[in-house]
């Protein structure tokens, strides 16, 4: 917005109002609810493109006044016909009243001046039954003029006007003025202090400031101004601060007034705080009170009552009879023991902890319907047929046999998989409160057990624990990472699952702290892991393992349309009015910027997406140039306007209101659609290439091997080369011995293929014999299958010395023996979803792994060419254009 550039009409319809004052820089938010408003509003900006000017005439007793009238306001709410009548800027009278039976007219007074403002947004509230409409207006206050002459018209008034404000020219000689000078530095300062002062209570000051150093200071004290809360003779005295100086006196008396309001009502909340806290601090410091009153041999009834409320919490917490015996025991030694003894507190502390337990409190069950389940599973997951009928099938069984246990479902999948949320899905349909705690990395049986009250840092466990938080005896409790949890020796938190998971011995679960026996039997313990090799056995037979594949890019572009983009947004507070990410991008960020079995990269990058969309609003400058047109857009307004008398709900918005909020509530602005450039511009450049394979094997002596890792099945580069040496291998790439063995076994292998091709190959094999080698595994994700590597090895060796390239479209995966047989390896569903990710055509596997193609979606088996293989003949055949190079 520029001021300077704001050019008026010479005419135009002036709104009455009797409680507002629109100052200049403001953004105000106005409700219209009457018909004759709504009907003008319907009129004159919804059902018009463009954004529209309307203004403001505060209307007053004042002598600066122009008096209008009379002015006809149906009783009924419709526009009456009547004449005309018009009035020179003069001094008024008296606001008047006449009643005419069904009009009502009124001669007023409004004052000279005005703000001219245009609608920024408008939106319309929900049709209510009886077809009334409301709008709500967002205007922003432009300039200031002055009426020259005033028509009232039956509900409204047409305006001659000029502008007031000070010209660029004049402004800039103001500027020169040294008081000038001083009272703008003066304002700034105590600017500043309004935002360090309001920085604690917004998060948006950083915003402000930004404003104070960009808009010119004429502005700025405008919109301080009118961003707080000052009487309407205040605003009007600033409408009438046309002189800068003027108007910087009165802002800095202004704000630094609103300022001492708000340490005063600081100095209130601290006083309020300092009580809070002493409450808080009333348990702790009870005691020594107590010790204190006994050396002056006061009356302990505070504490007596503190005992009395303690017995009571006990009395009620609905813990077994023998357990409440116990509690009993321990209050009355508590009773008879003095504050400042050793063992006070943390008795008290356990009491309080023993009282506060769920011993019988659970959340209101919805019953296990196996609709429901089905319905939250479908609402919050795309895809995962087979997972979800598995889910269904064994609730089945357990709705069908109650007194069979709830199956404990054990979901095994890589990362972003979705296994945590079917958890959570399972839970909601249940009704069930949910708790998650993560096993990775856990050592210490305590976490699980707790820790011995008479120990140091003696706590409960995180079970007993988690189950207090949520004050229920009932919920779903995920075991995230059960196969992280380590080995299943005496006293590891392994072996203590062992036990949560039996449901012959939860019923009675011993944490050490609570030191007497919780039951579990009601809660509903579910696990995740990422590969099923890596749980205990022990463990594995106690729960139903759910294996979830992987997703196809396909599955991943319509997880994100359906799923993923209409949660970030919302997570955001934006919605497809504000951003909107094509198909397109979201196969661009699927495959340059993720490279992952899940959708937690995907999601994570969407995010990034939506957070930039929402941070480019929130700091846009709402305050835009005024439209070039605005003559021919203020004129079409010049007849019809707002009536006096509406029912009009003013509300003034903060000075670093942005668009965001304000178009929550009114009409948006279009979208932002997400393209190529601004992918980059927020992702940063795309993580992985297209065509990488392609660059990658472009030279000799580099394959394409198929691994599978922590994160599920990737491809890796083998790359080779030969220098001048004594025939060393020499190994780079954060390789462990299994692949290093492997390497090993792949180059005497090709050694010895060439020394049997003796002629053919005499020169290479002398080549080979005085020559080190130098092989490297991209790194990336480590396998966890070395031994699959070395098909992929002795290709890119062959490839080495037979100066031939290896297919781009091709990847390989096996073992080989050390006589080149192919043997089967681990993870094949798993790897084939790698290669289709990365757009590989043909994949070799070894013969043995047929059965393991059943996993993997038929829409990905129909987008490949698999290949079996025997032996590494049958690979090096496969792997080059035109057959093995050996043969
Ligand atoms: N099929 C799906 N449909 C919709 N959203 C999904 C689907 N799969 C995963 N998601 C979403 O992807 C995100 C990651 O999923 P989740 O946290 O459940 O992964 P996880 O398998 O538990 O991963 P980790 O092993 O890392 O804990 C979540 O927002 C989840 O809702």
């Amino acid at each position: 917005m520029a001021m300077e550039s704001v050019e008026l009409p010479s005419r135009w319809g002036v709104r009455p109002s009797r409680n507002e004052v629109v100052i200049a820089g403001a953004v105000v938010q106005i409700g219209c609810t009457d018909p004759s408003s709504v009907k003008l509003v319907e009129q004159e900006l919804w059902q018009r493109e463009e954004k529209q000017l309307i203004d403001i005439l505060p209307v007053c007793d004042e002598a600066e006044s122009i008096m209008v009238g009379p002015v006809l306001y149906p009783s009924n709410g419709a526009v009456a016909e009547h004449g005309e009548r018009n009035l020179k800027n003069q001094s008024g009278i008296s606001d008047s009243h006449k009643l005419d039976g069904k009009n009502q007219q009124e001669v007023f007074h409004c004052h000279n001046r005005g703000v001219a403002a245009r609608a920024l947004n408008l939106s319309r509230g929900a049709e209510e039954p009886s077809g009334r409409v409301t709008y709500t207006i967002v205007r922003e206050g432009l300039c200031r003029f002055i009426v020259q002459e005033l028509t009232a018209r039956g509900t409204s008034c047409t305006a001659r006007i000029s502008p007031v404000d000070m010209t660029k020219a004049e402004m800039e000689q103001a500027g020169q003025d040294p008081d000038f000078i001083a009272l703008a530095r003066q304002f700034k300062a105590t600017a500043m202090e309004l935002i360090s002062a309001l920085e604690q209570k917004q998060k948006t000051s950083r915003r402000t400031k930004v404003l104070l150093e960009t808009i010119s200071i004429h502005k700025l004290s405008d919109i301080f101004v009118a961003s707080f809360e000052i009487s309407f003779q205040e605003q009007l005295s600033m409408l009438n601060s046309v002189d800068l100086k003027v108007r910087l006196s009165k802002a800095i008396e202004y704000i630094d007034r609103h300022l001492q309001s708000i340490r005063v009502v600081k100095k209130i909340l601290k006083a309020v705080e300092v009580q809070l806290s002493m409450s808080q601090s009333k348990f702790l410091l009870r005691p020594q009170m107590r010790a204190i009153k006994e050396k002056l041999g006061d009356n302990d009834d505070d504490d007596e009552d503190d005992m009395a409320a303690l017995k009571t919490k006990i009395q009620s917490a609905g813990m077994p009879p023998d357990i409440w015996e116990r509690a009993h025991r321990e209050l009355r030694s508590l009773k008879m023991m003095k504050p400042q003894q050793p063992g006070y507190s943390s008795s008290l502390v356990y009491l309080e902890f023993l009282a506060n337990l769920p011993w019988q409190k659970i959340s209101e069950d919805h019953g296990l319907s196996l609709r429901a389940v089905k319905m939250h599973l479908d609402r919050d997951h795309y895809g995962l047929v087979k997972a979800k009928q598995q889910i269904i099938d064994c609730l089945a069984v357990h709705k069908l046999n109650p007194d069979i246990r709830f199956p404990v479902f054990c979901f095994v999948g890589l990362p972003g998989i979705g296994k945590t949320s079917l958890v959570a899905s399972i839970a909601a349909a249940l009704g069930r409160k949910f708790i998650h705690i993560s096993l990775r990395g856990m050592k210490d049986e305590a976490d699980i057990r707790g820790r011995w009250r008479a120990y140091m840092g003696s706590r409960p466990g995180r079970l007993i624990d988690g189950i207090k938080r949520v004050g229920v005896c009932n919920p779903v409790i995920l075991l995230d990472d059960i196969d992280k949890i380590g080995s299943m020796s005496v006293e590891t938190p392994a072996v203590v699952l062992l036990k949560v998971l039996d449901f012959k011995q939860n019923k009675a679960f011993n944490d050490r702290y609570l030191n007497v026996p919780f039951d579990l039997s009601k809660v509903i313990f579910m696990a995740t892991a990422n590969e099923v090799q890596s749980i205990s056995p022990l463990l594995l037979k106690r729960m139903e393992v759910i294996e979830l594949p992987g997703y196809t890019p396909e599955e991943k572009l319509k997880i994100a349309m359906q799923y993923l983009i209409p949660r970030v947004l919302d997570q955001h507070g934006l919605s497809s009015e504000f951003l909107q990410i094509p198909e397109g991008i979201v196969k661009l960020v699927t495959r340059r910027y993720t490279r992952e079995a899940g959708v937690r990269n995907l999601e994570q990058n969407l995010a990034a997406l939506a957070r930039a969309v929402a941070v480019r609003l929130a700091e846009q400058d709402h305050a835009t140039s005024l439209h070039k047109d605005m003559h021919q857009l203020s004129s079409s307004i010049l007849e019809s306007r707002l009536a006096e008398g509406a029912e009009v709900e003013m509300k003034v918005l903060p000075i670093d209101v942005d668009s965001q909020e304000i178009s929550s509530t009114t009409r948006l602005h279009s979208p932002v659609v997400v393209d190529e450039d601004m992918l980059e511009n927020v992702l940063g450049p795309p993580r992985f290439v297209d065509g990488e394979i392609a660059d990658h094997v472009a030279t000799p002596g580099v394959s394409v091997g198929l691994v599978w890792t922590e994160y599920g099945g990737e491809i890796q580069f083998v790359e080779a080369t030969a220098m001048t040496g004594k025939g060393d291998l020499c190994l780079t790439g954060q390789l462990d011995d299994v692949i290093k063995e492997s390497a090993q076994i792949a180059l005497t292998w090709v050694r010895v293929m060439a020394a049997d091709m003796k002629l053919a190959l005499d020169e290479k094999t002398n080549l080979m014999e005085s020559r080190d080698i130098h092989i490297h595994l991209s790194a990336g994700a480590v396998p966890k299958d070395g031994l699959s590597a070395g098909v992929a090895l002795v290709t890119a060796l062959v490839s080495l010395f037979s100066k031939r390239r290896v297919r781009a479209d091709t990847a390989i995966t096996g073992k080989m023996t050390l006589r080149g047989l192919i043997l089967p390896v681990e993870g094949i569903k798993d790897k084939i979803l790698a290669a289709h990710r990365y757009g590989i055509k043909r994949v070799i596997l070894p013969e043995g792994n047929l059965k393991d193609l059943v996993e993997v979606p038929s829409a990905v088996l129909a987008s490949l060419k698999i290949i079996f293989a025997k032996q590494m003949e049958d690979i090096l055949e496969e792997a080059f254009e035109g057959g093995c190079p050996w043969r």
